[in-house]
Protein backbone atom coordinates (compact mmCIF):
# COMPACT_ATOMS: atom_id res chain seq x y z
CA UNK A 1 0.00 0.00 0.00
CA UNK A 2 1.13 3.67 -1.08
CA UNK A 3 2.21 5.41 2.13
CA UNK A 4 -0.44 7.87 1.37
CA UNK A 5 -2.84 5.81 1.37
CA UNK A 6 -2.05 4.03 4.89
CA UNK A 7 -3.86 5.33 8.20
CA UNK A 8 -1.98 8.40 9.72
CA UNK A 9 -1.67 6.23 13.01
CA UNK A 10 0.08 3.63 10.98
CA UNK A 11 2.63 5.98 9.16
CA UNK A 12 6.11 6.74 10.18
CA UNK A 13 6.94 9.87 11.65
CA UNK A 14 9.90 11.43 10.82
CA UNK A 15 8.65 14.56 13.25
CA UNK A 16 6.88 14.76 16.12
CA UNK A 17 6.08 18.18 17.62
CA UNK A 18 3.93 18.23 20.70
CA UNK A 19 3.38 21.02 23.16
CA UNK A 20 5.26 23.64 21.97
CA UNK A 21 6.13 27.36 22.73
CA UNK A 22 8.30 29.65 21.45
CA UNK A 23 8.65 33.02 22.00
CA UNK A 24 10.73 36.22 21.80
CA UNK A 25 10.50 38.51 25.40
CA UNK A 26 7.24 39.19 26.05
CA UNK A 27 5.51 37.87 22.49
CA UNK A 28 4.31 34.38 21.84
CA UNK A 29 4.78 33.07 18.52
CA UNK A 30 3.29 29.81 19.32
CA UNK A 31 1.80 27.68 21.99
CA UNK A 32 0.44 24.18 22.34
CA UNK A 33 1.28 23.52 18.68
CA UNK A 34 1.38 19.73 17.82
CA UNK A 35 1.99 18.79 14.10
CA UNK A 36 3.31 15.45 12.95
CA UNK A 37 5.08 15.15 9.44
CA UNK A 38 5.70 11.43 8.08
CA UNK A 39 8.15 9.84 6.43
CA UNK A 40 8.31 9.96 2.93
CA UNK A 41 5.44 12.64 2.44
CA UNK A 42 5.80 16.76 1.00
CA UNK A 43 4.23 18.10 3.69
CA UNK A 44 3.26 22.05 2.82
CA UNK A 45 2.96 24.50 5.61
CA UNK A 46 0.81 27.67 4.76
CA UNK A 47 -0.28 30.24 7.16
CA UNK A 48 -0.19 33.89 7.40
CA UNK A 49 2.35 36.05 6.58
CA UNK A 50 3.75 36.70 10.04
CA UNK A 51 2.60 33.64 11.58
CA UNK A 52 5.51 31.98 12.88
CA UNK A 53 6.16 29.53 9.72
CA UNK A 54 9.90 30.31 10.14
CA UNK A 55 9.88 30.53 13.95
CA UNK A 56 8.66 26.94 13.49
CA UNK A 57 11.63 25.17 10.74
CA UNK A 58 14.16 27.36 12.84
CA UNK A 59 12.59 25.81 16.08
CA UNK A 60 12.90 22.51 14.82
CA UNK A 61 16.73 22.69 13.23
CA UNK A 62 17.41 24.30 16.72
CA UNK A 63 18.53 27.86 15.72
CA UNK A 64 15.75 29.57 17.67
CA UNK A 65 14.86 28.95 21.30
CA UNK A 66 11.42 27.26 22.62
CA UNK A 67 9.91 27.31 26.25
CA UNK A 68 8.32 24.43 26.57
CA UNK A 69 7.11 21.39 24.99
CA UNK A 70 9.20 18.40 22.63
CA UNK A 71 10.54 18.13 19.02
CA UNK A 72 11.33 14.46 18.17
CA UNK A 73 13.11 13.71 14.76
CA UNK A 74 13.47 10.11 13.99
CA UNK A 75 11.98 9.34 16.67
CA UNK A 76 14.58 11.09 19.40
CA UNK A 77 13.82 13.82 21.34
CA UNK A 78 15.92 16.61 20.23
CA UNK A 79 16.53 17.44 24.12
CA UNK A 80 18.30 14.88 24.77
CA UNK A 81 21.20 14.55 22.22
CA UNK A 82 24.39 14.15 22.99
CA UNK A 83 26.78 16.60 21.25
CA UNK A 84 27.67 13.74 19.01
CA UNK A 85 24.10 12.31 18.15
CA UNK A 86 22.90 15.67 17.45
CA UNK A 87 25.46 16.19 14.70
CA UNK A 88 24.71 12.57 13.46
CA UNK A 89 20.82 14.11 13.39
CA UNK A 90 22.11 17.47 11.71
CA UNK A 91 23.74 15.04 9.12
CA UNK A 92 20.46 13.71 8.22
CA UNK A 93 18.49 16.89 7.57
CA UNK A 94 18.78 19.58 4.65
CA UNK A 95 17.61 23.07 4.76
CA UNK A 96 16.86 25.58 1.97
CA UNK A 97 16.60 28.89 4.00
CA UNK A 98 14.14 31.72 2.54
CA UNK A 99 16.11 33.63 -0.34
CA UNK A 100 18.45 30.72 -1.16
CA UNK A 101 20.61 32.48 1.81
CA UNK A 102 24.15 31.49 -0.37
CA UNK A 103 27.37 33.33 0.26
CA UNK A 104 28.03 35.24 -2.02
CA UNK A 105 31.79 34.87 -1.84
CA UNK A 106 31.64 31.25 -2.72
CA UNK A 107 30.77 29.84 -5.64
CA UNK A 108 28.41 27.60 -6.33
CA UNK A 109 31.01 24.60 -5.96
CA UNK A 110 32.17 25.58 -3.27
CA UNK A 111 28.57 26.63 -1.35
CA UNK A 112 27.48 23.36 -1.52
CA UNK A 113 30.78 21.75 -0.40
CA UNK A 114 30.40 24.25 2.49
CA UNK A 115 28.19 21.40 4.85
CA UNK A 116 30.33 18.26 3.70
CA UNK A 117 33.78 19.91 4.82
CA UNK A 118 31.62 20.32 7.97
CA UNK A 119 30.59 17.06 8.48
CA UNK A 120 32.64 14.97 6.06
CA UNK A 121 36.19 14.11 5.99
CA UNK A 122 37.04 13.89 2.42
CA UNK A 123 39.67 14.60 -0.33
CA UNK A 124 39.54 17.49 -2.87
CA UNK A 125 38.99 15.22 -5.97
CA UNK A 126 36.07 13.67 -3.94
CA UNK A 127 34.21 16.71 -2.80
CA UNK A 128 34.46 18.35 -6.48
CA UNK A 129 32.86 14.48 -7.65
CA UNK A 130 30.08 14.99 -5.21
CA UNK A 131 29.53 18.96 -6.10
CA UNK A 132 29.11 18.14 -8.98
CA UNK A 133 26.98 15.16 -8.65
CA UNK A 134 24.75 17.83 -6.54
CA UNK A 135 24.62 20.63 -8.74
CA UNK A 136 23.29 18.04 -12.24
CA UNK A 137 20.74 16.40 -9.86
CA UNK A 138 18.97 20.07 -9.62
CA UNK A 139 18.91 20.83 -13.24
CA UNK A 140 22.34 23.36 -13.27
CA UNK A 141 24.81 23.01 -16.22
CA UNK A 142 28.04 22.30 -15.19
CA UNK A 143 28.98 25.61 -15.89
CA UNK A 144 27.40 26.93 -13.09
CA UNK A 145 29.69 24.91 -10.82
CA UNK A 146 32.39 27.90 -11.03
CA UNK A 147 29.66 31.18 -11.06
CA UNK A 148 28.98 33.14 -7.71
CA UNK A 149 25.62 33.87 -7.39
CA UNK A 150 25.35 37.29 -8.15
CA UNK A 151 26.00 36.02 -11.82
CA UNK A 152 23.34 33.53 -11.43
CA UNK A 153 19.54 34.16 -12.02
CA UNK A 154 17.11 33.75 -9.44
CA UNK A 155 15.74 30.15 -10.23
CA UNK A 156 19.70 29.08 -10.68
CA UNK A 157 19.88 30.36 -7.25
CA UNK A 158 17.19 28.47 -5.72
CA UNK A 159 18.78 25.67 -7.62
CA UNK A 160 22.27 25.99 -6.32
CA UNK A 161 20.75 26.08 -2.70
CA UNK A 162 18.92 23.30 -2.94
CA UNK A 163 21.78 21.33 -4.14
CA UNK A 164 23.78 22.35 -1.25
CA UNK A 165 20.32 21.70 1.36
CA UNK A 166 21.11 17.76 -0.58
CA UNK A 167 24.66 17.57 0.17
CA UNK A 168 24.97 15.29 2.64
CA UNK A 169 22.33 12.81 1.10
CA UNK A 170 19.49 14.32 4.04
CA UNK A 171 16.75 11.81 4.53
CA UNK A 172 14.42 15.56 5.86
CA UNK A 173 14.61 18.40 3.74
CA UNK A 174 13.59 21.89 4.86
CA UNK A 175 12.59 24.32 2.17
CA UNK A 176 11.26 27.60 3.38
CA UNK A 177 9.45 29.42 -0.07
CA UNK A 178 11.25 27.66 -2.22
CA UNK A 179 8.86 29.30 -5.03
CA UNK A 180 8.96 33.03 -3.80
CA UNK A 181 10.07 35.23 -6.40
CA UNK A 182 10.19 32.98 -9.16
CA UNK A 183 8.17 33.69 -12.21
CA UNK A 184 5.15 31.01 -12.24
CA UNK A 185 7.22 28.88 -15.36
CA UNK A 186 9.97 28.75 -13.06
CA UNK A 187 8.18 27.87 -10.25
CA UNK A 188 6.46 25.13 -11.74
CA UNK A 189 9.47 23.76 -12.88
CA UNK A 190 10.79 24.28 -9.51
CA UNK A 191 7.74 22.23 -8.07
CA UNK A 192 8.44 19.48 -10.17
CA UNK A 193 11.74 19.32 -9.53
CA UNK A 194 11.11 18.47 -5.79
CA UNK A 195 8.92 16.12 -6.76
CA UNK A 196 11.00 14.16 -8.34
CA UNK A 197 13.70 14.28 -6.43
CA UNK A 198 11.67 13.58 -3.56
CA UNK A 199 10.35 10.41 -5.12
CA UNK A 200 13.92 9.42 -6.39
CA UNK A 201 15.80 9.73 -3.14
CA UNK A 202 12.62 9.02 -0.46
CA UNK A 203 12.74 12.22 0.58
CA UNK A 204 10.36 13.86 3.98
CA UNK A 205 9.75 17.12 2.58
CA UNK A 206 8.36 19.90 5.30
CA UNK A 207 7.89 23.14 3.23
CA UNK A 208 6.73 26.52 3.95
CA UNK A 209 5.26 28.43 0.87
CA UNK A 210 2.50 30.56 -0.01
CA UNK A 211 2.13 28.81 -3.53
CA UNK A 212 -1.25 27.59 -4.11
CA UNK A 213 -0.15 26.25 -7.00
CA UNK A 214 2.74 24.14 -5.11
CA UNK A 215 0.26 22.71 -2.85
CA UNK A 216 -2.03 21.27 -5.17
CA UNK A 217 0.48 20.18 -7.50
CA UNK A 218 3.39 18.89 -5.34
CA UNK A 219 1.82 18.46 -1.77
CA UNK A 220 0.67 15.19 0.04
CA UNK A 221 -0.52 17.13 2.71
CA UNK A 222 -0.90 20.60 4.07
CA UNK A 223 -0.69 22.01 8.06
CA UNK A 224 -1.86 25.30 8.33
CA UNK A 225 -0.24 27.54 10.87
CA UNK A 226 -2.73 29.89 12.46
CA UNK A 227 -2.79 32.06 15.92
CA UNK A 228 -0.31 29.99 17.28
CA UNK A 229 -1.87 26.63 16.80
CA UNK A 230 -2.41 24.00 13.98
CA UNK A 231 -5.96 24.96 12.54
CA UNK A 232 -5.98 22.33 10.10
CA UNK A 233 -3.65 19.50 8.52
CA UNK A 234 -4.23 16.70 6.13
CA UNK A 235 -4.67 16.20 2.42
CA UNK A 236 -5.54 19.36 0.70
CA UNK A 237 -9.29 18.09 0.47
CA UNK A 238 -9.29 18.70 4.09
CA UNK A 239 -8.59 22.15 4.15
CA UNK A 240 -10.83 23.36 1.66
CA UNK A 241 -13.36 21.86 3.54
CA UNK A 242 -12.14 23.54 6.87
CA UNK A 243 -14.48 26.42 7.88
CA UNK A 244 -11.83 28.54 9.75
CA UNK A 245 -11.98 32.34 8.31
CA UNK A 246 -8.79 32.35 7.17
CA UNK A 247 -8.34 29.21 5.34
CA UNK A 248 -11.83 29.76 3.68
CA UNK A 249 -10.36 33.31 2.73
CA UNK A 250 -7.16 31.44 1.68
CA UNK A 251 -8.29 28.25 -0.47
CA UNK A 252 -11.91 30.33 -1.67
CA UNK A 253 -10.83 33.66 -2.66
CA UNK A 254 -10.35 35.07 -6.14
CA UNK A 255 -6.75 34.09 -6.59
CA UNK A 256 -7.32 30.24 -4.88
CA UNK A 257 -10.30 30.00 -7.30
CA UNK A 258 -7.98 30.93 -10.22
CA UNK A 259 -5.37 28.45 -9.30
CA UNK A 260 -7.79 25.69 -8.49
CA UNK A 261 -9.93 26.00 -11.93
CA UNK A 262 -13.22 25.78 -9.65
CA UNK A 263 -11.74 22.68 -7.14
N1 LIG B 1 14.73 36.38 16.40
C1 LIG B 1 13.54 36.97 16.57
N2 LIG B 1 13.34 37.85 17.59
C2 LIG B 1 12.14 38.44 17.79
N3 LIG B 1 11.05 38.22 17.02
C3 LIG B 1 11.19 37.36 15.98
C4 LIG B 1 12.44 36.70 15.71
N4 LIG B 1 12.25 35.89 14.63
C5 LIG B 1 10.97 36.07 14.25
N5 LIG B 1 10.33 36.93 15.05
C6 LIG B 1 8.92 37.33 14.96
O1 LIG B 1 8.14 36.15 14.92
C7 LIG B 1 6.98 36.33 14.11
C8 LIG B 1 6.87 35.21 13.12
O2 LIG B 1 7.88 35.38 12.12
P1 LIG B 1 8.10 34.35 10.94
O3 LIG B 1 9.23 34.88 10.11
O4 LIG B 1 8.22 32.97 11.46
O5 LIG B 1 6.74 34.47 10.13
P2 LIG B 1 6.32 33.70 8.82
O6 LIG B 1 5.01 33.03 9.12
O7 LIG B 1 7.42 32.82 8.34
O8 LIG B 1 6.08 34.93 7.85
P3 LIG B 1 6.29 35.11 6.25
O9 LIG B 1 5.22 34.26 5.63
O10 LIG B 1 6.04 36.54 6.04
O11 LIG B 1 7.68 34.64 5.93
C9 LIG B 1 7.12 37.72 13.49
O12 LIG B 1 6.32 38.61 14.23
C10 LIG B 1 8.59 38.04 13.66
O13 LIG B 1 8.77 39.42 13.78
Amino acid sequence: MPAEAMPESDREVAIRIRDLEVGFGEKTIMKGLDLDVYRGEILGFVGASGTGKSVLTRAILGLVPKRRGTIEVFGENLDELTPSSRKAIERRWGVLFQHGALFSSLTVKQNVQVPMREYLDLSERLLDELAMLKIEMVGLQPDAAEKRPADLSGGMIKRAALARALALDPEIVFLDEPTSGLDPIGAGEFDDLIATLQKTLGLTVFMVTHDLDSLYSVCDRVAALGDGKIIAAGPIETLLASQHPWLRAYFHGKRARAVAGGV
